[in-house]
This record gives structure tokens, sequence and C-alpha cells, in this order.
């Protein structure tokens, strides 16, 4: 493994500085900055082509030279292509090495992209460049800087699955179920505080240590904090918080950085959190003539990035964002980053993209009507050159398999006409929507991937394997080496592991220690020999890697190799005989073939880069372009991406909305930008499909409409089926009877296509102008009178203006106080009476 050289080389004078009108770039780590003026051959391009092809409001962001440019723009109005010009204009520029420059994108796939069109637009200058994702950058710099705050730079990184499994171990022990924690929400309030960049001493100075139950949060977190700095770990949102701290902590190191990168870049800005926002705060920050005089006696060498008042100015920052797609405000993104972009960066430009050049009008259309109803955001509206285009299909199946069927269906007419399978994808709320749709796609012999499903790093085995090479690369963390300890089976029981666990801390060594130490605890023979083999199986591969190994550095596939021969675990999922355990012997095997990829594409790669890889793959990087094969996918996961033709399955009620949002502040509106990411993915045709029931949550459930159908103006979508049923013949009689038909006879899932219900009932497409009565709720006999006033879910505050109608059939006129006059039907309109 080659270790990146710690000591920073500073500027290297040889260089002709005239060549170039910023200052030549620090040598982070000889790896990836090694830039010389051979390998800075921007080919052919000139600066002036790279704004070909560009509308003026986009050739202004790539043009635009000054501290900061915020672009807010709706979807696919080309804000990541001007990122990706405004990068390649730069550095064909020559005002920027490609070292200087860092783009933070969404995904480490959107990462490898830009970097792809960037190497497209400038040639191989491209390389030396931070292109990367929050958590690669933040990987980088603390790998680097690790051990000047206490950290082992082969720390190891703990996904959602990771921490999870240490709250599991830390609540039992604590006995905190009692109070109602589970991994889940500790974990997701631990994430919270994070993200908001308290730590556990800060945190410990507001709880309310009265309460027993705050008192025992803070165990939790307290002892989960220990444990993962015990651990030498960093879990995903340590990653971010911890650079932040350690650029407050040590302002020399920050000034490293913020020397280093004059052009900071960040796509998908309205989904950044304010550790994030911290961050890029404190990368932009400018170098203060006091600082620069101790810097330079430092080495430094700021040489001509000092100003004319004697200070190093703070990097350029460009982002771009879309209020109406931020959807991760659960995970503590905070659109005020966006709105108060101007304020926070004194002097910054605006642009304002109109033109959408991804979808069709109609697709354009309905994304338009649905954002609308969401109060609270700035009116734009999405048009398209390109002519209206397809209507949008809309079907409604009589369960989630009919649903699917008529999915696959559609996409094999795609293809005869010429899609390829690989610009089709089908978008889902939940994961749990899969199930049908993978046994149809199976049936039908669909050529298909999820993205971000049960994913190959999460299987048990797979994690096994893991773990021995985490324990190897990362003596101190325990929740390897607990792992580990009994796969496979070696007769270490609990009892032994807590003996361990118990004689490390009472000599204060490391679980690790412990293990080689084993001899001494008095325990039988035949266990006291397994825990010391495997101790020495571990520290073999610890000399495999070890930079100082006069035989050299091993590669990570023979590392892998000789700890499963050695383990035997491969070995015994074999003699097991049980069929599935020969699938995880098989997928063990594979992870061998990714170590070997892995050494293909990074040559100067070593253990610890191919975990911290392993670590940092998200759900969208799995997709593959050049596969062949439909991809699907939460609609999450479907940010930033587009596609010639989009399935969004499960358009109802409890799914989209999701029921968990429903009673969450901003929830449904949430979801609405969710609705609205997945109809702006679609180039030429997009499908909104729904079922009439729905397996989930393990029982067999009616299924509404979702109430943003409604919201779609209905000459844009053309029903092959429709959920008019509600209003057609029998009105909500025949859909309630289709219900009860359903639940006598469960969905047999494979039965075809509709055919689960015996005959389908005609329902005329005319019925669905009346359209859907999303039943979010009934109201019963509410009463409202003029001059009342209500609080509707999404529109907020507002007075009744007057009410007609009658029965079932009122509707009231109200004048909401943000999204102006509405009329509701009063019987479901989720509303309540203040
Ligand atoms: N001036 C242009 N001429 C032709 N095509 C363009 C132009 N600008 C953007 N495009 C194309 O339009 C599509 C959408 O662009 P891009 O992905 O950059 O949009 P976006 O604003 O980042 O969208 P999203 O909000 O979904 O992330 C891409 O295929 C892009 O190549
Ligand atoms: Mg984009």
């Amino acid at each position: 493994m080659t270790t990146p050289d710690d000591t920073p080389v500073l500027d290297d004078a040889t260089r002709d500085p005239e060549a170039f009108r910023a200052s030549a770039p620090i040598i982070l780590d000889g790896v990836d900055v090694g830039i010389d003026d051979r390998s800075f051959r921007p080919h052919g391009e000139s600066g002036d082509t790279l704004l070909d092809g560009l509308n003026p409001q986009q050739r202004e962001a790539v043009e635009y030279r000054g501290p900061a440019l915020l672009i807010v723009a709706g979807a696919g109005s080309g804000k990541t292509r001007v990122l990706t010009h405004r990068i390649a204009s730069l550095l064909a520029n020559r005002e920027a090495w490609p070292s200087q420059i860092l783009a933070i994108t969404f995904t480490n796939k959107a990462a490898a992209e830009m970097r792809e069109r960037v190497e497209a637009l400038v040639g191989e200058s491209a390389q030396g460049m931070w292109i990367s994702t929050f958590h690669s950058a933040c990987v980088r710099i603390l790998r680097r800087e690790a051990e000047n705050f206490g950290y082992n730079r082969n720390f190891t990184i703990y996904d959602a699955g990771d921490s999870k499994a240490l709250l599991k171990r830390i609540i039992k022990e604590l006995e905190a179920d009692t109070f109602g924690f589970t991994p889940g929400s500790a974990a997701a309030r631990i994430s919270k505080l994070k993200n908001e960049l308290s730590d556990v001493d800060s945190f410990a100075r507001t709880a309310d240590r009265s309460d027993p139950k705050e008192a025992m949060f803070l165990e939790i977190f307290r002892t989960y904090t220990r444990e993962l700095a015990r651990a030498s770990a960093f879990d995903f949102d340590d990653l971010i918080g911890q650079t932040v701290y350690l650029f407050r902590a040590f302002p020399h190191i920050a000034a490293l950085y913020q020397r280093r990168f004059r052009h900071i870049l960040v796509d998908e800005y309205q989904d950044t959190n304010h550790a994030q926002y911290e961050l890029i705060h404190a990368l932009t920050q400018p170098i203060e003539p006091d600082e620069v005089a101790e810097l330079e006696a430092k080495d430094y060498n700021l040489g001509k990035l000092v100003d004319a008042t004697g200070r190093v100015p703070g990097a350029s920052l460009t982002v771009v964002g879309d209020s109406d797609q931020s959807i991760y405000a659960f995970r503590g993104a905070d659109i005020r980053n966006i709105s108060e972009f101007e304020r926070d960066f004194p002097g910054a430009r605006v642009v304002l993209l109109e033109q959408n050049y991804r979808s069709s009008q109609n697709i354009l259309s309905a994304a338009n009507s649905v954002i609308a109803n969401n109060f609270d955001r700035k009116d734009k509206k999405l048009w398209s050159a390109g002519g209206d285009g397809e209507k949008i299909i809309g079907y409604t199946g009589y369960s989630g398999h009919d649903e699917a069927q008529f999915v696959a269906d559609e996409i094999e007419k795609l293809h005869s006409a010429g899609v390829p399978y690989n610009e089709i994808a089908v978008f889902y709320r939940t994961n749990s929507q899969t199930r049908a749709l993978e046994e149809i796609f199976i049936r039908s012999a669909l050529p298909y991937r999820i993205m971000g499903g049960t994913k190959f790093y999460e299987r048990a085995e797979i994690k096994d394997a893991m773990a021995y090479l985490i324990a190897v690369a990362n003596p101190a963390d325990e929740m390897a080496l607990r792992r580990v300890l009994n796969t496979p089976k070696r007769g270490i029981g609990p009892a032994t592991e807590a003996q361990l666990a118990g004689y490390a801390e009472a000599n204060g060594f490391t679980f690790r220690q412990a293990m080689r130490d084993a001899g001494s605890l008095g325990m039988g023979p035949k266990v006291t020999s397994a825990i010391v083999e495997l101790a020495r199986l571990l520290d073999e591969g610890a000399t495999m890697i070890d930079p100082e190994n006069p035989a050299g550095q091993s590669k990570v596939s023979d590392v892998l190799v000789h700890l499963l021969k050695g383990s035997a675990l491969v070995e015994s999922l074999r003699a097991s005989r049980d069929p599935q355990n020969e699938a995880r012997a098989e997928n063990v095997e594979e992870l061998v073939a990714v170590t070997k990829e892995f050494e293909r594409n990074n040559p100067e790669g070593g253990l610890v880069e191919f975990l911290t890889e392993v670590s940092l793959v998200a759900a969208a990087d799995e997709i593959d372009d050049a596969s062949g094969t439909v991809s699907l996918m939460t609609l999450h996961t479907a940010k930033g991406l587009e596609y010639d033709a989009v399935f969004i399955t499960g358009v109802e009620e409890e799914l989209l909305p999701h029921r968990m949002s429903a009673n969450e502040p901003g929830g449904p509106a949430e979801e609405r930008r969710l609705f609205y990411v997945g109809i702006t993915r679609a180039r030429k045709r997009l499908y909104l499909s729904l079922a009439m029931t729905r397996a989930q949550f393990g029982d067999v459930a009616v299924a509404l409409p979702s109430r943003y159908l409604q919201e779609i103006p209905a000459e844009l979508i053309e029903w092959k089926q429709s959920p008019g049923f509600a209003n057609s013949r029998g009105g909500t009689q025949s859909r309630a009877l289709n219900a009860r038909r359903a639940s006598r006879q469960p969905d047999r899932g494979l039965s075809g296509a509709g055919g689960s219900f015996g005959a389908k009932p005609e329902i005329p497409a005319s019925a669905w102008p009346n359209r859907v009565t999303a039943q979010v709720r009934d109201n019963g006999d509410l009463t409202l009178e003029p001059g009342d006033r209500i609080r509707h879910v999404d529109f907020g505050d507002g007075k009744v203006t007057a009410v007609t109608g009658e029965g079932s059939k009122r509707v009231a006129h109200v004048q909401f106080e943000k999204s102006g006059a509405k009329k509701l039907l009063i019987k479901i309109a989720p509303i309540e009476k203040l």
C-alpha cells in the first residue's frame, strides 16, 4: 500500500508561475496532486468553444469570476452542466490548476460522470481535481490529518448498519430499551445532533437531565461516542463533523486547504445540512494578514495568492440548487442554506436558469402544476422548447402485481420501439414495493437492476469477510474483532467473549491485545488456541500490508485470500450443505473478484483505500449505464439522474405521500417535492401507476389514489385504466366492493395481469375527468361556516369565505394566508377547525 506523503510539499519553485494566473498548487499528497506542466495540457479546446451550446444565463454563470455565485433553477435546466463547463473553462483558460478545484456532487457516480465530462472537454488535465461527495472529500482530509488529533489514519468508517449494530449493543448493556429506545431511534437522534454539529459535550450542557429518558439518551450518546473513539472509527456524520472540528481546532491545517482550493463548486446545494454548510464556510474563509505572516514563517509559501491588502482571499464558491428538489430535510438538510446564501456570502451573484432541456412540455406542465401546490416557494415555471411530446400515461392496477405487469408490458413495448433498457427507470417510494416488480420482471425475463436494495455489502457473509479485512487494517476496531471471533464457529462463546473484554478493560489493553494474550486467562486449551490462532492470522494480515515490510506490501486480494484460507470461512459455508450457504460462499468469492477489480482500477490503492471505497458507495453509485438493464430505484435515489422513459409506481395515499410523513410538519410538502423530482427525471415518456389494493405492512389493504394525482391537469394524462371508479357508476361502493373481494381472495401474485380478482370491471376512461377523490380522511359532518378559521396540512392557515354544495359534496371556499384561495371538499380535506 502506498502511504500518501503526509508532509505537505509546498510550492515548487521550478514551475514557471507566469504561465498561470493563479499560483501553483500545494501538493497535498503526492499521489493526487503531482501535477506538473506535462499533465496540464488542455487539448484543443479553447475557453471560447466551451461556451457553445449554452444559453445566455448559462454562459453568464460559466464566465462569472468573483467570490460567490448562486445558481438557482428548476430541474433539468442545466445546473450540473453549468458546473461542469465552469470547471472546464477555468482549466482551459489556465485560470486554475486542477488541484485548486474542489467540486462536490451528491453521489460518487455523479462525481465520476462530472470528471468524465470535464475530461471530455479539456482532456487529461482533469486529473488531480477533487470531484467527490462531501463524505469522500472529508475522508481524504481526515486520513491525511487523523494523526493530528489522536486518530489513526487507518480508521474504520461505520455505515448506518454498523452504527445501529453498535447502538444495539449499547442499548442492551444500558437496558435503555425500557425507556423506549431502539437502535433506529437512537441512531436517528444522534445523527440529527451531529448534523447540527452538536457533540456529546455540547448536548450534555443543554440536556434536561432531570428527565430520566433524556439522561438515558445522554448516556447512550456518551457511550456510543466513547466506543467509536476506542475503535478508532468514525460514523458517516462524523466524517463531516470531525472535519469541521479539525478546521476549527487547528487553523493552520484549515489554512492549508483554504489556500489549496481556490474554486469550490457544490451541486444539489439544497440538500446540504448544517455541518456541510459549515464545512464549505470554513473552506472559503480568507487567510488574514497576521495569519499569513505566521504561515509564511512555516514555509507555507503563499506567494502570489496574497493580495494587495496582505491577505489570501477566500476561495470562489459556486453553488447550484433547486429548493423544489429538497428531499432530505429528514436528514437535516436545510433549504435555508439556499435562501440565505446572499446574506452568508456577501457580494454573491445570483443567476436564474429557466429553460429546461431535459423533458417534453407535457411532463414539465405536470411537474409545474404539482409543485405549485406547495406554499412558501417562489413561483417558477419550467418550460421546454422541445414541444409537448407524448401524454403522460396513467394506469390503475387491481393489485401491486397487476401494476407491475403493466409496467413490464409497457417496458417491452418501449424496448421494441427502440428504447434501450438502460434508458428506462422504474421508481418507487419504499423498497418493499420491489417485490412485486421483481417477481413479474423475472417472469417476463426483463433485464433489471435494483439500485440500493439489499446491497451486496449488507449481506451477512460479506460483512463477515469485510470484518476480517477491517480487523487487519484497524486493530483497534473491536466491533470487527467481535464479529470474526466466532465466525466461522470455533467454539468461542459469549462467555469467553465477555471474559476477553473484561480482561482488556481491567488491564487497559485493547481487545486485540487481550486475544493475543489469551493464554494467561486460564481458559480451556481448545478455546485458548482458537483465539490465539485467530489473533495470529490477523497479525499476519497486518504484516502483509505493513509499509515497512521488506518483502513489499501485498495486494488486497492476496490479503483477503490469506484470511479466507486461514479462517476457513468459505470452506465452512461449503461444508454446511445448506444450499443458501453455497450461495453465500459464492458471494464471498465474488468479494475476491471485487478486490481484484479494485486493484485493476486503483493500481496505487491499498487495503485502507479499498475499505474506504466500499464504505462510501451510495445507492445511486451502483448504476451502470452501459449494462443494458432497466433501473429500479427509490425516488430519493433518482435525484439528478435522467432517463428517456420513467415509471413512477405506487402513486397512492400512504405511499406517496408516505404515511410516515403525514403528521410531520412539512411532511406532505417534502413528499410532493419527491414526486416532483421523480416526474422531472423523464425526458420523453412518463408513466404514473397505482394499485387498488396493495400488500403492505404485512396486510392487503385498499389503496387510494394519491392526492398529488389530482394536481395534474386531466388533459395531460391518458388513462389506460383509470382510477375513476370512485366516480363511475356505483360510486365508491364498487371500489369498496373490489377491496372486500381483494381481502377475501388474497393476491396470488404470479397469477397474472389482473387475474387475481377474476374479471376486471370495465371502468370507462371517461370516468377520470371527475377524477379521484383522494380519501385522505373522513371528516364526517364537520361543520364549517364563513368566517371560520381552519388549518390545512399543506396550505397552512386560512379563513373560510363561503360554503357551497350539500352533504358529502359540501365545498369550503378558503382564503389561505400563504397559498391564496382554494376550494376544498370538506368531507375529505386534510383540515382542522381552529
Ligand atoms: N444549453 C443546453 N443545450 C442543450 N442541452 C442542454 C443545455 N443545458 C443543459 N442541457 C441538457 O439538459 C439535461 C439536463 O441538464 P442538467 O442535468 O445539467 O440539469 P440540472 O439542472 O442539473 O437538473 P437536476 O435539477 O435534475 O439536477 C442534460 O441532458 C443536459 O445535457
Ligand atoms: Mg443536476
